[in-house]
């Protein structure tokens, strides 16, 4: 088990398994086993693994996109039953409205939740601004960057104010220097408005820069194999933060107990597979 025991956790998972079902048997294949996690309030926590090994599943679960095979999984103590607006979902892919501006594309979770048009218009600026994209509040998505689409997708997740913020991979498209600067202000965002994130990403790097905690996870079917505590002081973007002793001993405990499972996959995929997983 992983998290603060005494205080409620934000997020729970406890025995969650999810089996799918197997195309060429009738049977069974078994994706997720036995997960437990904690995540604390406001707390920013990554998880990698082999490709492979669950991660999207484990997200999807926590979206209430599918539904456990056994196991419970809740948020606020509460039972997750399908996907709320208490939850905010950020994909690899950017899923925007290409007839919608970036604004419009921001205010749609807030006509959902039925805020009136000028507060829509307020808040969506707002978070726009907190990406950097305020000046580009009008322009539609193919006249936007990979990177500031992304910067959309995130702002859209954040303009309702979920409590919680589920990433997957949402930087794995972008170039490494718009991956890297949106790394810097996400890390920012997370600890200015104090979201609780769960994170997934193929990258070491990008988890230790993000993550309070790193969550590796065992090869199929997806364990989680370790909790690692990230501390790596107060961060100063301006400098190389990947080159300090901290981050470095991180990466390399985190890259060998990785690199195992990455080793174990490829065993039992029959060949050389997932490996991104090193970076
Ligand atoms: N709807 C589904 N039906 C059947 N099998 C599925 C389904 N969704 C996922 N799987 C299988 O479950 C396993 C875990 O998939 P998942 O996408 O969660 O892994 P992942 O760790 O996110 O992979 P990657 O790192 O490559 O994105 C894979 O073997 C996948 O083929």
């Amino acid at each position: 088990m992983t998290g603060t025991p005494d205080v409620q956790p934000k997020i729970s998972l406890r025995g969650v398994t999810k089996s799918f079902p197997d195309r060429e048997g009738g049977g069974a294949f078994t994706a997720l086993h036995d997960i437990d996690i904690d995540v604390a309030s406001g707390e920013f926590v990554t998880i990698v693994g082999p490709s492979g090994c669950g991660k999207t599943t484990l997200l999807d679960l926590v979206g209430g996109l599918t539904e456990p095979t056994s196991g419970e999984l809740r948020i606020d103590g509460r039972p997750i039953t399908g996907p709320g607006l208490d939850r905010g979902i950020v994909f690899q892919q950017y899923a925007l409205f290409p007839w919608r501006t970036a604004q419009g594309n921001v205010e749609f979770g807030l006509e959902a939740k039925g805020v009136g048009r000028r507060e829509r218009a307020r808040r969506a600026r707002e978070v726009l601004s907190l990406v950097g994209l305020e000046a580009f509040a009008d322009r539609y998505p193919h006249e936007l960057s990979g990177g500031m689409k992304q910067r959309v997708a995130i702002a859209r997740s954040l303009a309702y104010e979920p409590e919680v913020l589920l990433m997957d991979e949402p930087f794995a498209a972008l170039d490494a220097q718009t991956r890297e600067q949106l790394q810097v202000e996400l890390r920012s965002i997370g600890q200015r408005l104090s979201t609780t994130v769960l994170f997934i990403t193929h990258g070491i790097e990008e988890a230790i820069f993000l993550g309070q905690r790193v969550l590796i996870m065992t090869s199929r079917p997806g364990q989680i194999k370790e909790s690692v505590a990230v501390d790596l002081g107060e961060v100063d973007t301006t400098t190389d933060v990947r080159s300090s002793p901290e981050f470095v001993a991180h990466r390399h405990r985190i890259w060998e107990s990785l690199h195992d499972e990455v080793l174990r996959s490829t065993v039992l995929a029959g060949g050389p597979t997932g490996t991104e997983a090193t970076r």
